[in-house]
């Protein structure tokens, strides 16, 4: 989705001034940005860094503790075709964090109904609304492409009309007005061949017969070639209000992005989208930790502070999901996350998911030299603090 409407538009006017009294804060005119020119395409730029003409030092946006690392060789600037994200292969043993506690057995998912829902930039996906038996939130699934199918959400229900299945979306192919079947095979019977302005049906799912054809291609199959996945966290504040403090809202975008682009995901995607606001402590506990962010503490302090744990989320649903959408299995996706605890958990306790490569999330502010993406000093604070004590990898290592 290479135009969708950023949350961090720089037509977007400013709502407010966040900018503190303190006689030390960056002014935003005296700086200007280095490495301005850096390709877009490189996924492991640099943050931006700041200059500043006068004879004091500029207090740092990105903590001095904190230097982002390059790696040299990886922009093309010559070459203008949109080149897959570079990702890392993860190994068995995983990284080098402790493995988070996964619950014993996965949660059980059930998709209730899906729809497609084409967006604003051109692009299409498939939205699919899950319940589940540990809480009653509607957890989401945001498919891209067609080859990738809920195995709960087709399965027959007793009783079941055709207009019942249609409804919660458990059809092959598209609707169209006076469509009667959900299976395109019914509707070949019904009328003798299949019908001329019928849209195509949708591949068949992984694991099918057709898909277990290419079995033998499949394991020369490059990795880039493996479904893309992330797990994404609700973030009202960064994805529905404009929030500079996080790039929630950017990595969501950048996801469908990628996840839309045949290039960048031949084998399609997946967003598992996770109510759990607020690294799962919710939304007005969230606003509190931002106060106390504001009186001088940091993400990871600020939910100390209100006893909660630094990170209260966990990802069996994920797992749960991922199985019923034919991604379990040895054949394995590509996680699309900075987080190492993510990688861990989502391939649940008996590793019903696996997880063949990591691929970076890079701030788009890093790899277009400040160009784009968010500019605050909160959401660099944020970036800091992720690296330091979530112990997130923001580069490709
Ligand atoms: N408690 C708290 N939650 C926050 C804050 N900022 C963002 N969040 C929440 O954090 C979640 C996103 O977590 P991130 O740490 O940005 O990213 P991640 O999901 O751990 O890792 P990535 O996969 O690399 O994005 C969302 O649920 C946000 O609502 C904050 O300051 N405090």
């Amino acid at each position: 989705m290479p135009d969708l409407p950023a949350h961090t538009s720089p037509a977007f006017p400013p709502l407010h001034s966040l900018r503190p009294e303190h006689p030390h804060h960056l002014e935003a005119d005296d700086y200007v940005l280095a490495g301005a020119t850096a390709s877009s395409s490189d996924a492991t730029s640099t943050p931006p860094k700041a200059r500043r003409p006068s004879q004091h030092p500029p207090p740092a946006i990105i903590s001095p503790a904190f230097t982002p690392p390059a790696t040299p060789g990886v922009s093309t600037p010559s070459d203008p075709r949109p080149r897959p994200p570079r990702s890392v292969p993860v190994l068995p043993s995983g990284t080098d964090s402790p493995r988070p506690e996964l619950l014993e057995q996965l949660p059980i998912v059930d998709c209730e109904v899906r729809a497609r829902i084409p967006t604003t930039t051109g692009h299409e996906m498939w939205l699919h609304v899950y319940r589940n038996n540990v809480d009653t939130k509607e957890h989401l699934a945001i498919v891209f492409g067609n080859q990738i199918r809920s195995r709960s959400l087709d399965r027959e229900r007793e009783g079941e009309t055709e207009l019942e299945r249609m409804t919660r979306g458990a059809y092959v192919g598209r609707l169209y007005p006076g469509r009667t079947h959900s299976r395109v095979e019914a509707i070949k019977r019904a009328e003798g061949a299949m019908p001329k302005a019928q849209p195509q049906p949708q591949s068949q799912s992984p694991g099918s017969s057709a898909s277990s054809d290419a079995g033998d291609a499949a394991a020369e199959t490059s990795r880039t070639e493996l479904p893309l996945v992330r797990i994404h966290s609700e973030c009202y504040t960064g994805e529905t209000v404009w929030s500079a403090r996080c790039d929630c809202g950017e990595q969501l975008d950048e996801a469908a992005r990628l996840m839309s682009s045949p290039h960048m995901s031949p084998s399609g995607g997946v967003i598992i989208y996770l109510r759990q606001e607020g690294r799962g402590i919710g939304l007005g506990e969230k606003l509190k930790a931002y106060n106390l962010q504001d009186l001088g503490n940091d993400t990871y302090e600020a939910n100390i502070m209100l006893r909660h744990p630094a990170d209260a989320r966990s990802y069996g649903l994920a797992t749960s999901m991922l199985v019923d959408l034919g991604l379990g299995g040895e054949e394995g996706i590509r996680l699309l996350t900075n987080n190492p605890d993510k990688v861990r958990a989502v391939e649940g306790p008996g590793r019903e998911v696996v997880v063949r490569e990591r691929v970076a999330m890079v701030p788009l502010a890093w790899k277009t030299g400040g160009e784009k993406g968010i500019k605050s000093e909160e959401v660099e604070k944020y970036l800091s603090t992720k690296i330091e004590k979530f112990k997130h990898m923001l580069t490709q290592q």
